[in-house]
């Protein structure tokens, strides 16, 4: 059995130049080694949020040539002997190599080990079209992105991981399947809206941390990234209980960590054995 390790949540308020964004993870990524954590997790478009450029740059993305997010990240990672969860990056390429049509891109969450070998892809499933009702108004993520089939798990440090973005969180049937996959601990990288993070945001995480008996870490975009886009923050860790472990309850870019703690989750599971219950 694996040892427990620490992970930590990296939130950001991303702007809309790549390489600004870019500068501003490396920082917070020497924080979260630096707290010791075996694997930081970003949130989701941490390096091209609302980017007017993004077919281009999942192209770029796809020929994974030098300068991409990706070179980036796999850099990062064994410079700082740090597994990365790349919260999610444009791809102009699905996993069987063929190209996303019609101008859209894939948004993909990547995984880096320690040696900067990139392990883990996951394509967000559930596309965010969707009516806010405050001033950010409608949200059409289908118009840019292709959404994904493919649930994802992979073995980390801290535990078998289960792979999920933002909206995603809404659909327990994706966690369900990560829960049958294996997962021990769940990534929902995100960039929740301001208004529908502060009604749903903690009770959902906390919901899918409680039915699948998993640890979440979901590091959030959280502050003003110009006058009409606001996020939530509140970038947390989960334990299986459903506690909240660790929370940064500040706009802005921060880090937060937490040990995710092997017997705990396998008390909890044996304590209240949902997972044997089950009857549909
Ligand atoms: O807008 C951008 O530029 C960046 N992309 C995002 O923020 C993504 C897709 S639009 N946001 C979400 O999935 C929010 C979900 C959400 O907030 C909810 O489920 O309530």
């Amino acid at each position: 059995m694996t040892a427990s390790v620490s992970v930590a949540a990296i939130q950001m308020v991303s702007g809309f130049e790549v390489e600004q964004n870019l500068v501003r993870a490396r920082e917070l990524l020497e924080q979260a080694a630096e707290d010791g954590a075996r694997v930081a997790v970003l949130p989701e478009n941490f390096a091209a949020f609302q980017n007017r450029r993004l077919a281009e740059l999942g192209q770029s993305e796809a020929r994974g040539e030098d300068g991409s997010i990706q070179s980036f990240v796999g850099r990062e990672a064994a410079r700082l002997g740090l597994w990365i969860v790349a919260g999610s990056l444009p791809m102009g390429t699905r996993p069987d190599g063929t190209v996303v049509p019609d101008g859209r891109v894939r948004a993909a969450c990547m995984v880096w080990n320690d040696q900067g070998e990139r392990v883990a892809r996951y394509d967000k499933i559930h596309l965010f079209d969707a009516m806010v009702g405050d001033s950010q108004g409608r949200y059409q993520e289908s118009d840019l992105f292709e959404p994904g089939d493919e649930v994802v798990t992979v073995d980390t440090p801290a535990g078998r991981l289960g792979i999920s973005i933002c909206y995603d969180l809404r659909f327990p049937e994706l966690y369900r399947r990560l829960r049958e996959a294996g997962a021990e601990w769940v990534v929902v990288p995100s960039a929740f809206t301001h208004r529908t993070g502060e009604a749903h945001w903690e009770p959902l995480l906390r919901a899918r941390a409680i039915e699948d008996q998993v640890w979440i870490c979901a590091p959030n975009q959280g502050g003003q990234h110009d006058e009409r886009r606001q996020t939530w923050g509140h970038s947390m860790i989960i334990d299986p209980w459903g506690s909240v472990v660790a929370e940064r309850s500040e706009d802005g870019p921060g880090v937060v960590s937490a040990v995710l703690d092997r017997d705990q989750l396998a008390r909890t599971r044996s304590a209240i054995p949902v997972w044997e219950h089950r009857r549909l």
